[in-house]
């Protein structure tokens, strides 16, 4: 029997990267697609879904997975904090795996930013630098605030407290334990995300470059095939694909 997967986003550059996949796995098969213009059939059946795809798509699909009980899988970003607490609320009926990048590498990354935070301590100033393909919509990333929040964390700040998304609009010198963010758009970048830990005399960067969408898709689809037989609750990917170090 083939894992049953319904794609929402499904014409996005994720969904289409991720029905290739199932595609080329005779383990897995397609059990129904959305878009903006199309849902899924009420009475669809399917083991899991996976979504990549706008707040707007996403927030039908987080009732549908909820009310129908099937298992959530999702990376798409930008939520606000409605939608959040929706999916919070999802996860007490259903198992939900969601996070901002299903790349194995990036997940390490957070770790090891806090850890290096945590190192390092406050001499050293830390900016967050993402690239990102000219469609995004979404700045700063995802994963850039996932990031930031780790090291908020790390230092025992909250993010929402020290972050520093622009600089135009006032003529000041940094101020300590400042999180700055810079994104970048253009061209195909599939995803570049750099934490600098900056300090007189030296400069410590920790990146990672996604050079290619199949390495969510590949994420999605190991998440999808873990949680289907998970109770309720929010499943963390980092927890699924890292080794304990
Ligand atoms: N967690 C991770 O590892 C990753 C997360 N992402 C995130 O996934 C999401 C999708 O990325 P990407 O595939 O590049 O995006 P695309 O713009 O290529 O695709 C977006 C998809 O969402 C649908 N959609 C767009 N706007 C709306 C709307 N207003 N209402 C309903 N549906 C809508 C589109 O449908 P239609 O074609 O009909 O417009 C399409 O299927 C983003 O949030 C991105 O940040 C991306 C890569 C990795
Ligand atoms: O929109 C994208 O493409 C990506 N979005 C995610 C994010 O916002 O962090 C993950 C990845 O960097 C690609």
């Amino acid at each position: 029997m083939s894992l049953q997967i319904l794609v929402s986003g499904a014409t996005g550059a994720v969904g289409r990267t991720i029905l290739e996949a199932i595609e080329s796995d005779e383990h897995l098969a397609v059990a129904g697609e959305a878009t903006r213009r199309q849902f899924f059939e009420p009475d669809v059946d399917a083991d899991v879904i996976i979504d990549f795809s706008h707040p707007e798509l996403l927030e039908r699909v987080v009732h549908f997975a909820s009310r129908r009980r099937i298992p959530l899988v999702t990376g798409t970003t930008a939520l606000g904090e409605r939608l959040q607490a929706q999916i919070y609320e999802a996860a007490e009926r259903v198992a939900v795996c969601q996070a901002a990048n299903f790349s194995i590498g990036v997940n390490l990354l957070v770790r090891l930013a806090y850890q290096a935070t945590r190192a390092l301590g406050e001499d050293f100033d830390i900016e967050i630098l993402e690239a990102h393909h000219r469609r995004k919509l979404d700045a700063p990333s995802g994963t850039a605030l996932w990031l930031g929040d780790a090291v908020a964390r790390a230092r025992g700040q909250k993010l929402t407290e020290c972050a520093v998304y622009d600089r135009s609009q006032h003529r000041s010198a940094r101020t300590r334990g400042e999180i700055g963010f810079q994104a970048i758009r253009g061209g195909d970048v599939a995803g570049e995300h750099t934490v600098y830990f900056l300090a007189d005399g030296e400069r410590l960067e920790l990146s990672h470059r996604a050079s290619d969408r199949r390495v969510f898709a590949r994420g999605a689809l190991l998440a999808a095939r873990r949680i289907i037989d998970e109770s309720a609750g929010l499943i963390d990917f980092s927890d699924l694909v890292l080794k304990s170090a």
